[in-house]
């Protein structure tokens, strides 16, 4: 599991253990890790070695700064020909950084063309001190490297992205990799932070981070975690024990969403399907396993979770689907039209998964008085998942470029499977079918919100291989993601491609 941890706290962990440390240790720690990791680029790069490579370090007026002036001496002492261009008055630059980088060879510039010819730059503006988007003196120096050849490494955080939220309001630098040091920042995981950050590596500096300590605010499953939850059927199994899975979607308008969401609920680990609706025929044609009943969930007999919503519509049967689907007293996935109906009661039962896109998050939280936009909810997913959490009093999983999954209390989940190319009609329905399979199969709403979140990106992955894909190809694409998180095909967890 990853973990990311506030910055006060991360701030707080690093006092302590300075304390106890030789000054400056913690710092030539982080220095030490961000130069190998330097080293292995530029020899991977083309230049093929660090001798004779040309790197940029952008130095603002913090302890970023040193960080990035230490390593950038490490480099200049293995041969690499380094400049700085020092962004902060000389009195508010890191002095020893500064000496230690000139003593090695460096030299600074003031010629931001050195940014565009660099083969490796070093975005140590600001880390978890920044905040608001990059100032007027970075621009045309992120400007020229982003425009160059150069590799783009940013120095604990990419500058602009803000560390506790991942909001990026203005001017940020995208980078290719960015090396963060004792623990993850909770802006890297989450968009659009996380899609400024490149691949993150973890340099280990001594934190006590370790997810059992319980310190983390934001963590995101890998492999192992996701193999470890998942519902696996034993020798008594048999269907009912594996659990039933409830599913109230579709209308004569809108049949499909039934049949898509029926469709993953039966690759999702429970042991039947229950469908009740207007589709009942679509779905029955679709999908001969399923059980079809012609009522409401009232009438359907006992299942272990319920979905109610893809495609409902929100007429009176929709709104008696609803109502029926929270009243049966097991968990309860809502999604789509069911989370309309939902936000005129401002309330859920403390066992539901709610399941927003950000227009739907912004009529839940107009449900509850709260005035919010859809880019705002964008901007700032965390915040917005646990208000919505706090205010209907259960979990929420928020969808988009970063699907954030949180109750009222606890870390929040962020998914990292997640691809663009999820953003397809129907792949919405596949996801709250396969989630509430997982709920029947005894999973706690958070697991089963995860989870689904989890193996929905590497199904999206899989079928579309980088070519445009559609719900049911992720929906036929599930056992394969199912079969490669067992196996444990990535240790990563984060695929290469987004
Ligand atoms: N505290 C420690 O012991 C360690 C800190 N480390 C490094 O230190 C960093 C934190 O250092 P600081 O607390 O000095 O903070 P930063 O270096 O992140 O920057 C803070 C400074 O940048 C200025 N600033 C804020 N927003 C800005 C913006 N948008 N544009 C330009 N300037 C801006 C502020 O005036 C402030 O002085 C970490 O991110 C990490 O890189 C690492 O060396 C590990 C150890
Ligand atoms: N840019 C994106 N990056 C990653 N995932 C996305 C993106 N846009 C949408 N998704 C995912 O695609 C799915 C779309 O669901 P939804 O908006 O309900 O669509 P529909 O109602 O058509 O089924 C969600 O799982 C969401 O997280
Ligand atoms: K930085």
């Amino acid at each position: 599991m990853r973990c990311a941890h506030a910055v006060d706290w991360v701030r707080a962990a690093e006092g302590e253990l300075m304390a106890r440390l030789p000054e400056g240790t913690l710092m030539q720690r982080a220095a030490a890790g961000l130069a190998a990791c330097c080293v292995e680029l530029l020899v991977g790069g083309r230049q093929g070695r660090v001798r004779g490579s040309r790197v940029l370090v952008l130095v603002g007026s913090g302890d970023n700064g040193g960080d990035a002036l230490y390593a950038a001496a490490r480099l200049a002492r293995r041969g690499a020909r380094v400049r700085a261009a020092l962004l902060a008055p000389p009195e508010r630059t890191h002095a020893g950084g500064l000496a230690a980088l000139l003593a090695a060879g460096g030299r600074t510039t003031d010629d931001p063309a050195e940014a565009a010819s660099a083969d490796l730059v070093l975005d140590g503006i600001v880390g978890i001190g920044g905040r608001g988007p990059l100032r007027e003196a970075a621009l045309p120096w992120v400007d020229a490297a982003q425009a160059g050849e150069a590799l783009v490494v940013a120095v604990d955080l990419p500058s602009g992205v803000d560390p506790e939220t991942g909001a990026v309001p203005g001017r940020a630098v995208q980078a290719d990799v960015t090396v963060t040091f004792g623990t993850h920042k909770p802006g890297l995981l989450v968009d659009p932070g996380a899609s400024h950050a490149g691949v993150v590596r973890l340099v280990d500096i001594g934190l006590p981070v370790a997810p059992e300590a319980g310190d983390h605010v934001v963590e995101a499953l890998q492999h192992a975690d996701v193999a470890a939850l998942l519902p696996e059927p034993e020798a008594e199994s048999d269907k009912y024990r594996r659990g039933v899975v409830g599913i109230a979607a579709g209308s004569a308008r809108y049949p499909g969403a039934a049949v898509l969401a029926v469709g993953s609920a039966l690759r999702g680990g429970c042991g039947a399907v229950r469908y009740v609706g207007a589709a009942g025929a679509d779905v029955v044609r679709a999908h001969p396993e399923a059980l079809v009943g012609d009522g409401g969930p009232a009438d359907a007999g006992r299942v272990q979770a319920w979905v109610v919503g893809p495609g409902l519509s929100q007429d009176t049967d929709a709104e008696r689907a609803v109502t029926e689907a929270l009243a049966a007293e097991v968990p309860v996935l809502v999604d789509a039209d069911g989370l309309r109906l939902l936000a005129r009661r401002g309330s859920a039962p403390a066992n539901a998964l709610l399941t927003p896109h950000a227009g739907e998050a912004v009529a839940l939280l107009a449900g509850v008085g709260v005035t919010a936009t859809r880019e705002e909810v964008e901007g700032e997913r965390l915040r917005y998942a646990r208000m919505l959490a706090r205010a209907y009093g259960c979990t929420v999983l928020l969808k988009g470029s970063t699907t954030v999954v949180t109750g009222p209390e606890g870390p929040a989940r962020v998914n990292p499977t997640g691809t663009a190319q999820l953003a397809t009609a129907g792949s919405g329905d596949v996801l709250a079918g396969l989630a509430g399979a997982l709920l029947a199969a005894g999973l706690a709403p958070r697991d089963a919100g995860s989870v689904a979140a989890y193996l929905h990106g590497l199904a999206g992955r899989i079928s579309s291989g980088g070519a445009p894909t559609c719900a049911t190809a992720i929906t036929a694409a599930l056992p394969e993601a199912w079969r490669s998180v067992i196996a444990g095909d990535t240790d990563d967890g984060i695929p290469p491609f987004r």
